[in-house]
């Protein structure tokens, strides 16, 4: 049972499968596996950009058909070396991907899936209607490839180079998630507040994310031309998108495995009903239609994950990669900022205002954040903390005032820009990343700390950069008390918890300033104590912490000094007791803990 729930063993059982196929296999089966291995290339794609980065693209055939067409030119018209075609159907797919992503990838909500549909059926439109390409006839005597002397015209033969690419593409995709851009991408789902808390650009992520999908497609249309030597219109239309969609949504979204698993379901489902309607009815193509419609629709109702969320609840997970591990000798640490001397101001907020409409939500503020303190920023219910939050992580534009951090106007720069600066955030509603391990939650911190992009980590070119990112991680877990959960889901951990691992994730940005949103908001007596402790040892360290919070008592205890605001105004600014003795803010809070 335990070899059946190995992980390498059913990789390896595959692997030797698809090797000796083509020696046992008919013509007709070795033809369905070609087929299946290129609808895994496109369904691939589909897993790392819907499954994972959550962006639905209903138009990834038409990425299919620009590289099968942009191939079948060059070697029909341009007698130029398929080779040569492969490099030109990259290039021309990367390219439309890039422009195609520009244009719709801000499109937040039910518009980017509609815009796919738009783009989708206007390039199938285009194959159909340029001269060039042979309108709906298509382009016919495409070359096989050659591979120095050997054809590969022969299926048995093209075959295997298919399944290498298919096994290569895979293999980048899982380094590609296990690396600093794969969190990203893990991310995405998490939102661009998120993703910008650590520096980095949802919309950059998303758009990389976007092309290198397209890519995939790409191989696979270059195949595709080269392996049926024939191309027109209709093999690259939406409904040709939709199939690869139901690819990745019957094999499972969430896993690279569901790419494979679902083009084989799909396509041998395929071929099983265009054998079996012809002998119930006329009207075969209409019911093979209807068929996959009824399937896409029993999928969504009972089974989301896929087949392979079955295999994994079988598995319990253990089918699942392995997460990944700091290592276990000392690596070079990353580098670390130089902080400003203790008592030099760090953050200097002079008047700031926030109107919303006719609302005045912060007037005229200012107070400042000095190297190596504590400061608490307090007020009753609407007084305008969380305004003021926003204004000095740059998630609002201001309406007029200053904020500078490390002596820079910071009002108007982007939220990554900051972060990038050295100000570090937690969220009041935390935003973490339930599926993902506490391990991979911190070391999204640090990605503002380091560099490696797809390409380097999809080749694994990012490994000495990785193990530092993970080191550093491992760290900040160590520095928390939770080093020996680092394996463990961030979802299971309780609320409390979840706001200490938020805290990490920002200390592995190496912040000069940290900046919590209610902390304590939903934690218990105990959980607020050890959120208390961990403060004050943080402070012990030399990290500055300007906290928002709601609960008087226990910001009473830890900070050295507090801003009271009320009614969107500075109402006092001093030490905890003279604060707490103030009539105005006894007034302001009306009997309440103070
Ligand atoms: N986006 C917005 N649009 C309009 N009004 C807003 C917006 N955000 C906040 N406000 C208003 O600004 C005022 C200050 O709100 P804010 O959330 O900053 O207060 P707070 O001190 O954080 O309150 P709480 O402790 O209840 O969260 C409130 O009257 C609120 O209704």
């Amino acid at each position: 049972m335990s070899l059946l729930r190995n992980r390498n063993f059913w990789i390896g059982v595959i692997v030797v499968a698809l090797a000796i196929a083509p020696m046992l296999a008919g013509n007709f089966t070795v033809s369905l596996l070609n087929d299946i291995g290129i609808g895994a290339l496109v369904a691939l794609g589909l897993v790392l950009l819907t499954g994972i980065g959550g962006a639905t693209s209903f138009g990834q055939a038409a990425f299919v058909g620009i590289a099968a067409y942009a191939t079948a030119w060059l070697t029909t018209t341009q007698g130029m070396s398929p080779w040569i075609g492969l490099l030109f159907a990259l290039l021309l797919t990367g390219l439309s991907a890039l422009a195609i992503g520009m244009l719709t990838l801000r499109l937040g909500g039910h518009f980017l899936p509609l815009s796919t549909i738009a783009w989708g059926l206007s390039i199938a439109m285009l194959f159909g209607n340029v001269d060039a390409l042979g309108r709906h006839t298509g382009l016919s005597n495409i070359p096989p490839l050659r591979i120095g002397g050997w054809s590969l015209a022969d299926p048995r033969a093209i075959y295997y180079l298919i399944w290498v690419l298919v096994g290569l593409a895979f293999l980048f995709s899982q380094n590609l998630l296990q690396s600093r851009p794969g969190r990203a991408i893990r991310s995405l789902r998490g939102g661009a507040t998120l993703l910008a808390s650590v520096g980095a650009d949802a919309y950059r992520v998303r758009l990389t994310l976007f092309v290198t999908a397209a890519l995939f497609a790409g191989l696979a249309g270059w195949l595709y031309a080269h392996m049926n030597r024939f191309v027109s219109p209709s093999p690259f239309d939406v409904r040709a998108s939709i199939e690869y969609l139901l690819m990745a949504v019957a094999g499972g979204l969430g896993q690279l495995a569901g790419a494979l698993v679902g083009s084989a379901l799909v396509l041998v489902l395929k071929n099983g009903l265009q054998d079996v309607l012809p002998m119930l009815t006329q009207r075969a193509g209409q019911l093979e239609a209807v068929a996959f419609a009824a399937l896409f629709i029993l999928l969504l109702h009972f089974a989301r994950g896929g087949l392979m969320g079955f295999v994994r609840r079988w598995t319990r997970g253990r089918f699942s990669a392995a997460p990944a591990q700091a290592s276990a000798t000392p690596v070079e640490p990353l580098a670390h900022r130089t902080l400003p001397d203790r008592g030099s101001p760090i953050l200097t907020v002079t008047g700031a205002v926030k109107r919303f409409g006719g609302l005045v939500a912060v007037n005229d503020v200012s107070f400042d954040v000095k190297a190596g303190e504590i400061v608490g920023l307090i007020g009753p219910n609407g007084a305008g903390k969380s305004t003021m939050f926003n204004l000095l992580t740059c998630t609002l534009p201001m309406t007029a005032g200053q904020v500078r951090f490390l002596g820079q106007d910071i009002a108007g720069l982007p939220q990554r820009t900051v972060a990038r600066l050295g100000l570090a955030r937690t969220f009041q509603h935390v935003k973490l990343r339930p599926h993902m391990s506490l391990l991979d939650n911190v070391a999204l911190g640090a990605h503002s700390r380091t560099n490696a992009g797809v390409l380097k980590a999809g080749l694994r070119l990012d490994r000495a950069e990785e193990r530092q990112i993970l080191q550093e991680a491992q760290r900040q877990l160590d520095r928390i008390g939770l080093g020996d959960r680092a394996h463990e889901l961030a979802g299971s951990l309780p609320l409390g918890t979840q706001r200490i691992l938020e805290i990490a994730r920002a200390l592995a940005a190496d912040p000069v300033l940290l900046v919590l949103d209610e902390p304590a908001a939903g934690l218990r007596r105990k959980e607020k104590m050890a959120l208390g402790e961990l403060l004050r040892k943080l402070r012990e360290d030399g990290v500055t912490i300007l906290i928002v919070e709601h609960d008087m008592d226990f910001v009473m205890k830890l900070v050295d000094r507090l801003v009271v605001m009320n009614f969107g105004s500075k109402l006092v600014e001093g030490v905890p007791s003279a604060v707490r003795a103030d009539e105005r803010v006894q007034a302001a809070y009306l009997g309440s803990v103070v």
